[in-house]
Order: structure tokens, then C-alpha cells, then sequence
């Protein structure tokens, strides 16, 4: 018996299926650069709107600074800048999330919306600590011989 092939879709269906897929969307970024301005947009938004974000972005900006100021290894400062940018993605990830919620439960209490809200601020702690203990483990020791070096 020969297996059931579904017929390929001919350059005419192609578009209805893609417009299928996201048919609940009320606008698709057209190009490329448009959907680059729409993300900076929600980093924008975010900055603007979330204090922990500010405060992070501050905090990660400096770790990378110290970083290539102390003059550590190529791999130790790609580390603190891979670990720095997750906690920034993550903070992202859960301003997304707190808008949806927002927006699914309005202004009322709900325990799932406490659930996900609680989940996406402690992805953001966990990523926050390890990114904390990596700085501190890569920046201290020449930090203190730097210091040490100059009293
Ligand atoms: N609709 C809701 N139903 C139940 N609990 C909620 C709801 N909205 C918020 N909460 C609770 O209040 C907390 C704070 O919510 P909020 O939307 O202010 O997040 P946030 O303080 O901006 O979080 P973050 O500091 O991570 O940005 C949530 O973590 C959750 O425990």
C-alpha cells in the first residue's frame, strides 16, 4: 500500500497558508527592519516601565565594563556577557508574560495569574543569581588584587 502523500502546496496556496497560521494576529510585520523596530519597541517599553529592568540593565552594563577594564580572558568575559544578556531576556520574557496576564484577567485575583506571574519573576531571580555568583567568581579575585596592588 502506498503511503498518503499530502499534495505540496503551489506557490498560489503558500500565502493563505502562512496568513492561516496567524490569523489571530492583528498585524504581521511586513519586512525585516520593521520587525526589528518592533522589537526595540518592547525593549523600549520595558526600560521605560520596569524598574528591575533599569536596574539590571545598569548592573550587567557594569559587569561587562569591569570585565574588559580587569582585562579578563576572552571566554570569562563572553561568560558574563552570556549570563548578563539572559537575565535581561528573562526580564523581558516576564514583562511579556505580566502583560498577557494583565490582559487575560483584567484587574481580578486569579491563582493561575499569580502562578505564571510568581514563575516568570522567579526565572528572573534564578538567572539574576547565577549571573551574580558568575561576576563575583570571575571579577573579585583581580578586582582585590588590583586594590590591593595600588595601597
Ligand atoms: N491578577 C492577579 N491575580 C493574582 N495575583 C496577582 C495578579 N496580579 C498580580 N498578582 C500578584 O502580584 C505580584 C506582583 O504583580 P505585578 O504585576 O505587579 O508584577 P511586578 O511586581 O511588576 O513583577 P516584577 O517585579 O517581576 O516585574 C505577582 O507576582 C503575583 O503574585
Amino acid at each position: 500500500m502506498s503511503p498518503k502523500v499530502s499534495p505540496s502546496p503551489t506557490n498560489n496556496s503558500l500565502p493563505m497558508l502562512v496568513s492561516k497560521d496567524r490569523e489571530l494576529s492583528w498585524q504581521i510585520a511586513s519586512n525585516l527592519l520593521i520587525s526589528f523596530k518592533y522589537a526595540w519597541a518592547g525593549i523600549v517599553y520595558a526600560f521605560q516601565t520596569q524598574r528591575n529592568f533599569r536596574i539590571h540593565v545598569a548592573v550587567c552594563a557594569l559587569a561587562i565594563a569591569l570585565s574588559i577594564f580587569l582585562r579578563l580572558e576572552t571566554v570569562e568575559i563572553s561568560i558574563i556577557a552570556i549570563t548578563s544578556g539572559l537575565v535581561l531576556t528573562l526580564e523581558l520574557v516576564n514583562t511579556a508574560i505580566e502583560s498577557i496576564v494583565d490582559l487575560t484577567v483584567k484587574q481580578s485575583y486569579h491563582e493561575l495569574a499569580k502562578i505564571a506571574k510568581d514563575c516568570a519573576a522567579g526565572a528572573v531571580m534564578v538567572s539574576a543569581l547565577v549571573a551574580l555568583l558568575v561576576a563575583a567568581t570571575l571579577l573579585l579575585p583581580p578586582l582585590a588584587g588590583l586594590i590591593l596592588s595600588n595601597l
